[in-house]
């Protein structure tokens, strides 16, 4: 497989993680969970005292955490000031402030920057996951998908994985779910929005095995039509 860049976006709970890292695993590329940047500036300002409904204050801050994430599909890392926050940045509290924080300009400025420098970095080629990647992070990416499934379906799939600690119930879990996609999806800068250039796949139906299966066939086309453009270049 050749370096392609695969964007992968959309709401939550449509399968975005799961998917990305099995098709990254399968082709040997890296993944990068850009959600898992916005959780972990979040739990930054969570702990370090800055009132995340300021949004004055987040941008102030939004330099100050130093954000370090490991790219192996297999065991992917997030550490903020040289920690490990990978279970920290999970918790419910981080989940209710994150939207409010992302949509912050200087957050999303200084984010974007890394995870292009990030993507710029891997030469064997990557799968980026996210909201904004196939609109704003990487609009040149090689081969752009949006994910989508029913309300319900996430709910239930978000719910399932807290294995019965689902303590505020499967209504509230995607009352919380849709909340946060409304937050994400209206904010000023760089929206949730499926690029015009994206494949949609709508995973309601499908199991995650028929999602990679059906991702793993387009990142395939789209590299053998890089290889096939570059091959014509060379010739010339
Ligand atoms: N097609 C699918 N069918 C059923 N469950 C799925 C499917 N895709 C993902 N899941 C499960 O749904 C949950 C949320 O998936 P995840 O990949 O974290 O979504 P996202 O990153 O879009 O929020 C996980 O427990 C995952 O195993
Ligand atoms: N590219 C991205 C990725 C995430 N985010 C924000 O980060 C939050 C958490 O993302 P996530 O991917 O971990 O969310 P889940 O769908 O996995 O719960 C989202 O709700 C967005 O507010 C973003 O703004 N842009």
């Amino acid at each position: 497989m050749s370096a392609v860049i695969v964007a992968i976006d959309g709401p939550s709970g449509t399968g975005k993680s799961s998917t990305s890292k099995a098709v990254a695993s399968e082709l040997g590329l890296s993944y990068l969970d850009t959600g898992a940047q916005y959780r972990a500036i979040t739990w930054w300002m969570l702990t370090n005292g800055v009132p995340v409904d300021d949004a004055s204050a987040v941008a102030a801050a939004a330099a100050r955490p130093v954000i370090d994430s490991g790219t192996d599909p297999a065991a992917p890392t997030i550490a903020v000031d040289g920690t490990d926050a990978s279970g920290p940045i999970r918790t419910q509290e981080v989940t209710a402030a994150v939207s409010q924080v992302s949509a912050v300009p200087e957050v999303r400025t200084r984010i974007t920057a890394l995870q292009r420098s990030i993507a710029a970095g891997a030469a064997g080629g990557i799968v980026v996951e996210g909201r904004d990647i196939g609109t704003t992070v990487l609009p040149g990416a090689d081969i752009k998908i949006f994910l989508t499934a029913s309300p319900e379906a996430r709910a239930s799939r978000r719910s399932g994985e807290l294995k019965g600690k689902d303590a505020a119930g499967l209504s509230a879990t995607q009352e919380a779910l849709i909340k946060r996609d409304a937050a994400d999806s209206g904010r000023k800068t760089s929206p949730l929005k499926k690029a015009d250039d994206a494949v949609e796949v709508d995973t309601t139906q499908l199991t995650l095995e028929q999602v990679v299966e059906c991702v793993v066939t387009l990142v395939g086309k789209a590299a053998a039509a890089k290889a096939e453009a570059k091959a014509g270049q060379i010739s010339k």
